[in-house]
């Protein structure tokens, strides 16, 4: 258990960096250094984790580096660059489909103290009107660098596996809304949309794949009911216009499910990510997915070295339970374990059912924790804190090319000088 002390947030220097980079030497690289306690060998999590040393590498101390390498007692773990969420609707209240830009960047302002420094804002399902409407809002929040662009989850999506988006919301590609659609994305400045998840079964997705393609957008699978077939196919689907990696969007949720004699998208994703042909996302909130996988694939290195940590937080993530939110048209509230679809049920605090889904209740609609909470989690269940961190820091930042990414070698981060650095808090057990 974590002393009072290291359970203190220790959060600081999100804009500007936490320690002193050396003046002379290599002056792009900063190599930080920290140690995590040992007691008898295993991490001690009650003691405060401490930062040894920062500069250039042809700096350091004499044997440091040295004993940081796997099978030295000092290993990176606490203090990063910035966390990126690919993946995020909202949170606290702030719905980016619906919440005004001053607000929404003022949530943005807390995301970053908190850790997250580049975010991907994401927008549901939404009828072109509405969707033109939140562009339009969103875009200067891009301009200025408070956003690192959008990613539209919707509206080409399964009516099969909808989830918490909203039925009347989805169209298909070749349909007259998605038409208008296509359209209102042709409009769009380059950069601006960075990504969007469709489900490649639907007709028209391919043609939308090459018109993605060729405005620099990301190709995201998910909210898909396509079997193994369909799912291959899609990912040979050409792309001549950039050679950006596709995305699972959130692997397993929104999709069939794995059963062994009817194994669904999942095994194809997996394999195609294991070949490097994919990145995948996982919803690292405790919730989305069962602690066993996550951990199948943070510790496998193939598949870790494809993964993208995400939030998929929402307005109700992080307010108070049974408190009613917007995620674009759908109704959602905060239930005692996440954010689930519709009203809550009449005392507050659970939820209706509303379908067969999820064991009878209703659907989970968006992440329970920020990224900066479910990564701290993540590190106290022991998971490898160079998968979980890799996942959160490294990864996410190769599907946004222009921006800054660290390496991580033998168990120290380099990343450029006077860049900011974050310190997660402590582990919570
Ligand atoms: C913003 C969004 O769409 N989030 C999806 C939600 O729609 C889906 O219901 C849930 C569980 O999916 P599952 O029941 O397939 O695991 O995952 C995500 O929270």
């Amino acid at each position: 258990m974590p002393s009072p002390a290291s359970s203190e947030p220790l959060l600081r220097a999100a804009t500007g960096p936490s320690v002193p980079a050396e003046p002379s030497g290599d002056p792009q690289a900063l190599t930080v250094v920290w140690e995590e306690p040992t007691a008898g060998g295993a991490p001690d999590d009650a003691a405060p984790v401490r930062l040894r040393w920062a500069g250039p590498a042809a700096e350091a101390p004499r044997g440091l580096l040295d004993r940081v390498r796997p099978g030295g007692h000092a290993r990176a773990r606490r203090i990063t660059p910035p966390l990126v969420d690919h993946h995020v609707h909202g949170g606290a209240g702030v719905d980016l489909a619906t919440s005004g830009a001053e607000d929404i960047r003022r949530w943005l302002a807390e995301l970053r103290a908190a850790g997250a420094s580049v975010v991907l804002g994401s927008l549901p399902a939404l009828v072109p009107a509405d969707l033109a409407a939140a562009l339009e809002r969103l875009r200067p929040l891009w301009e200025d660098g408070a956003l690192a662009g959008v990613h539209l989850e919707g509206p080409f999506l399964s009516p099969a596996r909808a989830g918490a988006q909203h039925p009347a919301a989805l169209c298909a590609p070749d349909s007259t809304a998605g038409r208008r659609v296509r359209e209102l994305l042709r409009a769009q400045p380059r950069g601006f949309v960075r990504t969007l998840t469709l489900a490649p079964e639907l007709p028209g997705a391919r043609a939308v794949a090459a018109e993605l393609d060729a405005a620099g957008t990301v190709l995201c699978l998910g909210h898909t009911d396509a079997g193994p077939a369909e799912v291959a196919a899609a990912l040979d689907w050409p792309r001549p216009g950039t050679s950006a990696t596709p995305v699972a969007t959130h692997l397993f949720n929104g999709m069939r499910p794995f059963h062994h004699r009817d194994p669904g998208p999942v095994p194809t994703l997996l394999a195609a990510a294991r070949r490097g042909r994919l990145r995948l996302e996982l919803v690292a909130d405790g919730a989305h997915v069962a602690p066993e996988l996550m951990a199948l694939i943070l510790e496998d290195p193939d598949l870790a070295a494809q993964t993208c940590l995400v939030s998929d937080a929402i307005a109700a993530t992080g307010a108070p339970c049974g408190t009613v939110h917007r995620l674009g048209p759908a109704v959602v509230h905060a239930a005692p374990d996440a954010p689930r679809l519709g009203e809550p049920a009449e005392d507050g605090q659970g939820s209706k059912a509303t379908g067969p889904e999820d064991g009878g209740r209703a659907p989970l609609a968006g992440g329970r924790r920020t990224l900066v909470e479910a990564v701290t989690a993540l590190l106290a269940t022991g998971l490898d804190a160079d998968a979980v961190l890799r996942a959160a820091v490294l990864v996410p930042r190769r599907s946004l090319p222009e921006t800054p990414a660290p390496e991580l070698e033998d168990g120290v981060l380099v990343w450029g000088e006077g860049r900011p650095l974050v310190a997660l808090p402590a582990a919570r057990a």
